[in-house]
């Protein structure tokens, strides 16, 4: 499992080192680390062209040191200067390694200097601002940023990506964009949630010895290992009805397509029995499709009140939501089981939130547009800043909210928010959610709690998109939602595969 922290509770972690340790040894561990991976990151060092761009605090310093050690290694290495001062220690190291500089201290904008030296650099680094970065990045920092992202060569971010808020993951203005975020101690939590985890390309911790002082995790991802451990898997006694018994409702006799993809998640998953539960249309549309399913075709005016036993619910993807659905929506809500509420479920939520007001679990699978229909929050509100909105929504509305996205977020009162990182962009085409409901629908009826059963059904989504894209000899194609449905088994092999080797 990754655990990430936000910047106070790295910097309380450092202290009692810092009281502990000779000064500059935390520097000095978080430098080496951070040039050993940079050197990882060039076919050589020697000889190659390092830029460092340099802020006015520790994450200044940390870069110079690094270009320091580079520097003794035979790089040719340059530090742009951008703060108001620099580190000392740093700007001697440097010096004393035959590093080069160019102050900018007080120059309003970095001038074509700086420009040749970026577009000419096999290796920058970005060490303008770290966790002590707050709001848009102000001149000359944000000018530079912008040079960052689009250089040529290998861009390594020292900590933190400049410009990107090292604790909740927003970005309020311009921000650096790199192939690699070389952190130290241990991973912030804005590194792992977009918009500020879309910059941080491949991620990279250093020790620095910190661990066993930090608290408990704000922000987790479940790993392989971790998966495999909460997936429910049959055992010999197992039956349909110990498997999990998942009912859905969805569809619509004007929309079919989203009921066909529910229940196919669920059925792929894994689920014991797949009772469906809609108008007429839908109905015979899943029977041709998944012949596995109970179907039955209920009113508005019945509900799901005699469609059989069931362990959880998934409501609403293309039900619809007018007057009938509400009514259905109702009585599955009305229910003593978990409930899994998505798309137009959450709709019918949004006008009378009171429906999520219930005993029992209860797991919403919003996206963004939804989520801030439920909050009263414009979309752009809920993007800006996922981490704050998904923590929200589950405080005030008492449930477990998946927050779809291209980092899915499942947040729940007094637990960790988890993170997903099997996401790919080929998820992002129409049915894909559909598909996700039926998944944790079928978890739910397992017995997994709504935050676990969340958390593996969008892990396993992405696996499973990322299996249906990839083709045996490498590449990647587009999908259709059903792919990710038909995905699901091979997914769960290659999860559950004993290591080879
Ligand atoms: N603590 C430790 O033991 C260890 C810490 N380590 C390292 O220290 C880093 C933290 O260092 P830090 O605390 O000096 O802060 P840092 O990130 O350099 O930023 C401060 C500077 O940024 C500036 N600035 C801020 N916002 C800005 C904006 N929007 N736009 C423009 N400028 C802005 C601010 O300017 P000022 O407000 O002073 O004008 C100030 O100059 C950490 O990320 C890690 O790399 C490692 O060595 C391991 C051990
Ligand atoms: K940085």
């Amino acid at each position: 499992m990754l655990t990430a922290y936000t910047s106070d509770e790295i910097r309380t972690a450092e202290r009692v080192l810092i009281e502990r340790l000779p000064e500059g040894t935390l520097m000095g561990r978080a430098a080496t680390g951070l040039a050993i991976a940079c050197a990882r990151a060039l076919p050589r060092v020697y000889g190659s062209r390092v830029v460092l761009l340099a802020g006015g605090g520790d994450n200044g310093g940390d870069t110079l040191y690094a270009g320091a050690l580079l520097a003794r290694r035979g790089a040719r290495v340059h530090a742009v200067l951008a703060g108001s001062r620099a580190h000392e220690g740093g700007l001697a190291a440097l010096r004393r390694a035959g590093g080069r500089i160019l102050d900018l201290r007080g120059a309003p904008e970095p001038g074509p200097a700086v420009t040749d030296l970026v577009g000419a650099a096999d290796l920058l680094l970005d060490g303008l601002v770290g966790i002590g970065g707050t709001g848009a990045l102000r001149e000359p920092y944000a000018t530079l940023a912008g040079l960052a992202s689009g250089a040529p060569g290998v861009v390594v971010a020292v900590d933190v990506p400049s410009g990107v808020d090292a604790s909740t993951g927003e970005v309020a203005g311009d921000a650096v964009r790199v192939h690699l975020t070389v952190t130290f101690g241990a991973a912030k939590t804005g590194l792992l949630i977009d918009p500020g985890a879309s910059h941080v390309g491949t991620l990279h911790t250093v020790d620095i010895g910190i661990g066993p002082h930090l608290p408990e995790p704000g922000v987790a991802a479940l790993g392989a290992a971790d998966v495999t451990g909460l997936l429910p898997r049959p055992g010999a006694k197992s039956d349909k009805y110990r498997r999990g018994v998942v009912g859905v409702v969805a569809g619509s006799d004007r929309f079919t397509g989203a009921a066909v993809l529910a229940v196919g998640g669920a059925v792929r998953a894994g689920a014991g029995l797949v009772r469906f539960a809609s108008a007429a249309e839908p109905v015979r549309q899943v029977r041709a499709r998944w012949p596995e399913a109970v179907t039955k075709i209920v009113t508005p005016e019945e509900g799901v009140r005699e469609t059989g036993r069931v362990q959880a619910w998934v409501v609403g993807p293309g039900m619809g939501t007018g007057d009938e659905a509400f009514a259905l929506a109702r009585s599955v809500l009305d229910s003593d089981v978990p409930v899994l509420v998505d798309a137009d479920g959450l709709t019918l939520c949004a006008r009378d939130r009171s429906l999520l007001r219930r005993a029992a679990p209860t797991l919403i699978t919003p996206h963004a547009g939804e989520l801030g229909r439920l909050l009263g929050v414009s979309v752009a509100e809920v993007e800006a800043r996922r981490l704050r909105h998904a923590r929200r929504a589950a405080d005030e509305l008492g449930v477990t909210v998946l927050l779809k996205g291209s980092t899915t977020l499942v947040a729940q009162a007094g637990m960790p928010v988890r993170v997903n990182t099997t996401g790919t962009p080929w998820l992002a085409t129409g049915g894909t959610g559909d598909v996700l409901a039926g998944i944790a629908g079928a978890y739910l009826a397992a017995g997994l709690s709504c935050y676990d059963a969340a958390s593996c059904a969008a892990y396993m989504h992405g696996l499973a998109a990322r299996v249906a894209a990839g083709g045996p000899e490498g590449g990647e194609a587009p999908i259709a939602a059903l792919d990710v449905a038909l995905g699901l088994p091979e997914a769960i092999r290659r999860l559950t595969a004993p290591a080879r080797g």
